[in-house]
């Protein structure tokens, strides 16, 4: 009874640790919107120079995530968790510090390198520490940390607006939270030696083997095409196109369109742990997916088919953004054994890095192709009919999950207790 008591003390201090260590991550990952002005007045940086520093955080993935999986199943979570963080320091120092272009893109591909990798290493520590009970909840709770990251880069100006005079003390603040989040790193996996996680499996020194890749089960391979297609639209949509579609096609001003915008990010802080918390008591989580899955091309027929309000919309892709990631983790944890967990997700990760900037390549292209803009609103049509198609795939690659794998017992099969 009291071990039991202090196993689940020591996997809560493991989700608060992770979830402080995600906080500081998901900070610096959107720090360089806040500083992009400041950027270009202060240091003469070109509009593909400011995009370069996101797109080089990607860029890598498409490969080594995938090496960042095959490390963390090799190495262990916590192991990597420090290292994978302590690599997402010396880029966000770098960044700060940089006294050039070149040395400040050469930044953001380190922290890109390591941080991909540290969201591997840090759900697979929640789902060892968490195996079975309550892992939606605590990967939930992690990823809803780390939205406030997020939502607090974007607040910085507001709140730090004395550090907004020059382009470098932001970054600084954001090289600080990165050691924040190394530290966290630290203290986990000095808990994790001396208490090992329940759920994890012994550090492999097998040879990998590529054909292994190929032996997940079809479950599996649905949620790896949901997670591209869902992903791929959601990302290229709300970052990258929604704040002018809002405004060219609804009429909105650019501070309502950025608000509007930004409270799916808001309602995901508080949604995702509650969702995570619903399926764990529910014991169910292929149909919340599915649920979550369709909402995203009712929303987008509500934006591209209606004049209902916008509320409507976004009300249904918030719901979307919190429920899909706070299922789709922890359903992976019980699709795939916890040894090779980390491949399983860099698989994902590495399609779904592809997916995200292909689809911002296409959507691009295609609002260029119909000279879409404030005097042709029509011209989003042929992005939007893209999103809706791919989302409605995504939507049946979830269902088709469901009748594979979604079954009462199927999803309970793999629980210890
Ligand atoms: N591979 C990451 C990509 C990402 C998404 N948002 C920020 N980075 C991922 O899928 N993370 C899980 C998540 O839902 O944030």
């Amino acid at each position: 009874m009291t071990s039991t008591r202090s196993n689940t003390t020591i996997a809560w201090l493991v989700c608060a640790l992770v979830a402080a260590a995600q906080f500081g991550n998901y900070y610096v990952y959107d720090s360089i919107g806040p500083v992009a002005d400041l950027l270009q007045q202060q240091r003469g940086f070109s509009d593909t120079q400011v995009g370069l520093l996101n797109a080089i955080y990607s860029l890598p993935n498409v490969v080594l995530i995938l090496v960042g999986g095959i490390l963390v199943d090799r190495f262990g979570a916590a192991r990597m968790t420090v290292l994978t963080a302590g690599v997402c320091l010396l880029g966000a120092l770098l960044t700060a510090f940089s006294p050039s272009f070149e040395v400040m893109a050469a930044g953001r591909l380190l922290f890109g390198i390591g941080a991909e990798t540290f969201g591997i290493a840090t759900m697979a520590a929640v789902a060892q520490y968490f195996a079975g009970a309550q892992v939606a909840f605590a990967m939930g709770l992690t990823l809803a940390i780390g939205r406030l990251g997020s939502f607090s880069a974007d607040m910085s100006p507001t709140w730090f607006a004395s550090a907004y005079q020059n382009w470098q003390p932001p970054l600084m603040i954001a090289a600080a939270s990165a050691a924040t989040a190394f530290a966290a790193a630290l203290v986990y996996a000095g808990i994790a030696r001396r208490h090992p996680a329940p759920g994890a499996p012994a550090p492999s020194a097998e040879r990998f083997e590529w054909r292994d890749l190929l032996h997940f089960g079809r479950a599996y391979w649905y949620l790896l095409a949901l997670c591209v297609l869902w992903y791929s639209v959601i990302l290229a949509f709300r970052s990258t196109f929604s704040i002018k579609y809002f405004q060219h096609v609804h009429g909105l001003d650019l501070a309502a369109a950025g608000a509007m915008n930004g409270y799916v990010y808001l309602a995901a802080v508080f949604a995702t742990p509650a969702f995570g918390w619903l399926c764990d008591r529910l014991r169910r989580y292929a149909p919340f997916l599915a649920f979550g899955a369709l909402l995203l091309p009712l929303a987008l027929a509500v934006l591209a088919l209606t004049h209902w309000s916008l509320w409507i919309s976004t009300v249904l892709i918030g719901i979307s953004y919190s429920l899909v990631p706070a299922v789709m983790w922890p359903l992976t944890s019980k699709l795939v054994g916890p040894e090779r967990f980390g491949t399983a997700i860099g698989l994902m990760w590495v399609a779904q890095n592809a997916g995200i900037s292909g689809a911002n390549l296409v959507a691009g292209w295609l609002n260029d192709r119909a000279a879409a803009g404030p005097q042709n609103p029509a011209g989003y049509e042929p992005m939007m009919l893209f999103f809706g198609v791919a989302s409605v795939l995504g939507a049946a690659c979830a269902a088709a999950l469901w009748l594979s794998a979604g079954d009462k017992e199927h999803e309970q099969a793999r629980r210890p207790h």
